[in-house]
């Protein structure tokens, strides 16, 4: 009787678990390629899909052998043609917004960032540029071995020291994580976006580029017109102020992806209540 009851129980909850793992999959999936330029894959396969799908309940028989013998050449057409786009969404992926994935950490503290802010600052006033990578789920040790390992406690006279001229290291970028000075001198991939500013120049290309690559947040400061910015989730975020990087680093540290609109939002709403 027993058996006979756990396996109508399996029975009934095999298909809801399938079903389930399916639906978690491609809605991750669906997440992680909204926020990248492979949705226009998306569109394409939706509507290579709706063509094929009217064509079989209309039993249109030569649209059917077309759509038959262009399914795997259009595929591999595509994987070629989107190669880059693809594999940051897979990158997104599995770095992803879930819990799940959430394998490594960011505990650079508020003091901590307090002490980058005030290196940052000081650079503005010199007129020097800076590039600041901070990793978070996903590893970059390519990128660290691009570099030379500092591995040394976070202070502003070490951030200055570094992004000041005439250092070996100031040209590149250096890499913070859990409130320690990794590396410096890295080199970050540069973005391939068609549509970003001309006046940016490569250092704010590579910080957007290390963004598209990666779940890391980066922070550019800008030689030439004292900008701070902060670039993540293959977005930048132009000229923000101190206390804005400061709570868009803290919340992004814990996971909260945020936008400089939704934390003015927020605290607006803070505000009213
Ligand atoms: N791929 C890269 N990885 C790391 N750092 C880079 C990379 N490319 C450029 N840089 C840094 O950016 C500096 C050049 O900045 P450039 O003036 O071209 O950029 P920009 O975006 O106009 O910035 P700024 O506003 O500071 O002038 C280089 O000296 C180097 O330190």
């Amino acid at each position: 009787m027993w058996t006979d009851a756990l396996q109508n129980f399996f029975s009934f909850i095999r298909p809801v678990l399938e079903i389930g793992v399916l639906a978690w999959f491609f809605y991750r999936f669906y997440e992680a390629i909204a926020q990248t330029k492979a949705q226009q894959i998306i569109r394409v396969f939706v509507t290579l899909f709706s063509a094929y799908a009217l064509s079989y309940i209309l039993k249109l028989e030569v649209l059917l052998w077309f759509f038959k013998n262009i399914t795997i050449p259009t595929a591999i057409f595509i994987c070629i043609v989107y190669q880059p786009e693809l594999r940051r969404s897979f990158t997104q992926l599995w770095s992803g917004r879930s819990r799940i994935f959430r394998i490594g950490t960011q505990t650079t503290s508020g003091d901590q960032i307090d002490s980058i802010l005030n290196a940052c600052n000081v650079l503005v006033n010199k007129r020097r540029g800076a590039l600041i990578v901070f990793p978070r789920r996903l590893g970059i040790k390519n990128i660290i071995d691009s570099g030379t390992r500092v591995n040394a406690d976070l202070s502003t006279s070490l951030i200055l020291t570094v992004f000041d001229h005439d250092t070996p290291l100031h040209d590149g970028a250096m890499v913070i994580q859990n409130g320690r000075i990794v590396a410096a001198g890295c080199y970050l991939p540069l973005s391939e976006q068609t549509d970003i500013k001309k006046s940016f120049g490569t250092r704010h290309r590579a910080a957007l580029g290390m963004a598209e690559e990666s779940d890391a947040v980066v922070l550019v400061v800008s030689e030439e017109t004292g900008a701070i910015s902060m670039t993540y989730n293959a977005n930048l975020y132009y000229d923000l102020d101190p206390l804005t990087i400061k709570r868009m680093l803290l919340a992004l540290f814990s996971y909260h992806d945020i936008t400089p609109e939704e934390l003015q939002q927020e605290a607006s709403s803070d505000e009213a209540e």
